[in-house]
């Protein structure tokens, strides 16, 4: 018999409470949601847990493929395209059907991103996202005459934080942050999960997710699994224990043509405990593999598809 609840309980709880109380907004999709301002969810990292949620499959690989992808520092979705990755691909696209006013299919614009190096740098780019801002957030020095320019080489936090997590534990100051107010102009879309905090405590790895937007059927699945990871990514190399997830949100919302999954995902009971194993822990943070990482224990209920509001 199980005494505690199972952790999946806390997002169910969540999905039900915005459901049935949420306020009805209209978002910048035009699709409208459900929402609640602010909200928390403790996920345990100890002894290999992972937060995948197993009321519907979720594919964690294209997940650890994004945070792979993010910690390169590229912002173009070619790479992650060529992996069969594609859930940035919306964005682009509607910038390109905009722009062009072709009415190129989603497959077509694809393979041309595949296929084509210079289409994909001049329309594959999301602008100074995530990747951007966590491994070469800009910096700017002066120059002789009083003005200044752009450094070659920017601001790394992600390569700060891994050596003030090891020669430092003790700092409250570990900190990736995303939203470079300079800068959210030129993104596609300016950060959702946007600050990551650690915490070292006894040897032990913990991380405070904030996500300034959650869309909670489709992208928080994501979101959960990919802090995890990366919680998991760094205590391997900095030689600590991970012990928790906290996750919180300011707008948490669920759109209102996500009513199937929804009720379905209401229905369902949540059940078993995956692990998430590293294989092999790289000396470097930039030098893990998607063969790294590997999912035990995984037994979820079926796929739920639902429409992404871009
Ligand atoms: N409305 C919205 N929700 C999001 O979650 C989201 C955005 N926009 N914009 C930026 C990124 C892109 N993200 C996405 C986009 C699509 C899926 C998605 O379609 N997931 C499906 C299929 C996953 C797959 O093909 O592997 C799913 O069922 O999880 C997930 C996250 C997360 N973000
Ligand atoms: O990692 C992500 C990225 C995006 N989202 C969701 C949250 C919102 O539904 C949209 C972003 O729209 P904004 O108007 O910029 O808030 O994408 C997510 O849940 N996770």
């Amino acid at each position: 018999m199980h005494i505690t609840a199972h952790y999946e309980e806390q997002y169910l709880s969540l999905m039900r409470s915005i459901w049935t109380e949420g306020a009805v907004q209209r978002d910048r999709t035009g699709v409208g949601t459900k929402a609640l301002f602010g909200a928390t969810m403790r996920f345990s990292l100890a002894d290999d847990a992972i937060p995948l949620l197993t009321t519907k499959r979720v594919y964690w690989k294209t997940a650890a493929r994004e945070m792979l992808w993010f910690l390169t520092g590229d912002t173009n979705i070619q790479p992650l395209v060529q992996q069969n990755v594609k859930i940035w691909t919306d964005w682009p696209l509607a910038r390109y059907r905009r722009e062009t006013g072709e009415d190129i299919t989603q497959d077509a614009f694809e393979q041309r991103i595949v296929e084509d190096d210079g289409f994909a740098a001049q329309w594959g780019d999301l602008g100074p996202v995530y990747g951007a801002q966590w491994v070469n957030w800009p910096r700017y020095e002066a120059t002789d005459n009083g003005l200044f320019r752009r450094a070659e080489k920017g601001i790394d936090q992600v390569s700060l934080l891994v050596e003030s997590l090891k020669n430092n534990p003790g700092s409250r100051r570990h900190i990736i942050e995303g939203w470079n107010v300079a800068e959210l102009d030129q993104m596609a879309l300016p950060p959702c999960h946007k600050t990551y905090q650690f915490h070292v405590a006894d040897n032990i790895l913990s991380c405070i997710l904030f996500q300034r937007s959650c869309d909670l059927g489709l992208g928080f699945a994501f979101n959960a699994f990919s802090a995890a990871l990366l919680t998991r990514m760094l205590a391997a190399v900095c030689g600590y224990k991970a012990g928790e997830l906290i996750w919180q949100g300011g707008d948490v919302h669920l759109y209102l043509n996500h009513a199937p999954l929804v009720e379905e995902q209401l229905s369902r009971t949540p059940s078993g405990n995956p692990k998430l194993k590293l294989l092999r822990t790289p000396d470097s943070i930039f030098d893990f593999r998607i063969d790294d990482f590997e999912v035990s224990d995984y037994q979820p209920q079926s796929h739920i598809s639902a429409p992404v509001a871009v």
